[in-house]
């Protein structure tokens, strides 16, 4: 038995408020196919969104989680990021099942988009909410008679109390691209903690990390495990650089962090007719 989940307005925009049965909660905009907030059951909010965000058509919702489609970054010729986080999506399908949640997205090529990206496409991204795990994938098919290159992200900003007492373990061992240096180097120690202004993709990510805070009493343990993605984005602005991010608060970046699970280095080649599919799976420990 599954009930439908009908459109509600979040944000002044049309979303789907995902609830499992045991409580646990999702906000997705059709802007975007952007996931706004996540609080699993039992949990506090995940997700880092901006109170200075924009929420407004054409524009990019400033944290959850971004779709980054077809262009990672300023890596070609496309605005940065791409299009696909600042489009309207589809709804595909929204509904609550007795164990969970879910909701599927989708985003079509159409005359905007040829404009500066002439390829045929449909992306669709499945959201699965149940308990304290949250599951994203992000499926995309070549409709064009020819292959075509991407890179793509699931951008996630993760909210954290004070970022000085966050860590983030799983990445020893791993060559990393900092974009802050520009250099490739390697990460030798196995707790990374992220002061700011830090830009890193880590390349070939096969294990799980582990998103860890320390409050005075408890211990936030997130799990984030990827798949179909090779890549995965470290990001924290920083002082400087939040100071001329107009859509975030001069000291917004004490209460985020980006763990992207992401395809940069080496873009994906989609042949005609064939489906990539990358995932990003969280679970609240
Ligand atoms: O400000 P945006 O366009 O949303 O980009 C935000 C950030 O996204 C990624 O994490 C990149 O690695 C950063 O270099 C970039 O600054």
């Amino acid at each position: 038995m599954s009930t439908p989940i009908a459109i509600s307005r979040q944000h002044g925009m049309d979303a789907i408020v995902l609830e499992s049965p045991d409580g646990a909660r999702a906000t997705i905009l059709l802007h975007g196919g952007h996931i706004v907030s996540w609080v699993p059951a039992g949990g506090a909010e995940q997700f880092y969104l901006s109170p200075q965000s924009a929420f407004a058509s054409g524009q990019a919702v400033r944290g959850g989680v971004p779709v980054i489609f077809p262009q990672f970054a300023g890596r070609g010729p496309l605005q940065k990021h791409g299009f696909a986080r600042s489009k309207p999506w589809q709804l595909v399908l929204a509904e609550q099942t007795s164990e969970d949640a879910l909701a599927v997205l989708r985003l079509t090529d159409d005359a905007a988009t040829r404009m500066f990206w002439p390829h045929a496409f449909e992306l669709e991204l499945s959201v699965r909410l149940s308990g304290r795990d949250l599951q994203i994938e992000l499926a995309c098919e070549n409709k064009s008679e020819q292959a075509f290159d991407f890179t793509a992200a699931l951008h996630s900003y993760f909210r954290v109390n004070d970022l000085d007492e966050a860590s983030v373990q799983g990445l020893s061992g791993l060559h990393y691209w900092d974009s802050v240096e520009n250099v490739e180097k390697m990460q030798r120690v196995d707790l990374l903690l992220p002061g700011g202004d830090l830009d890193r993709i880590y390349t070939q990510v096969k294990e799980p990390l582990l998103l860890r805070e320390q409050g005075i009493s408890t211990e936030r343990r997130l799990q984030i495990r990827q798949q179909g993605f090779d890549d995965a984005v470290v990001w924290n602005p920083g002082a400087t650089k939040c100071v001329q991010l107009a859509d975030m608060p001069a000291d917004g970046y004490k209460q985020m962090l980006c763990i992207e699970a992401a395809t940069v280095a080496h873009p994906i080649r989609l042949e005609a007719g064939d489906v990539w599919v990358g995932r990003q799976d969280l679970t609240l420990l």
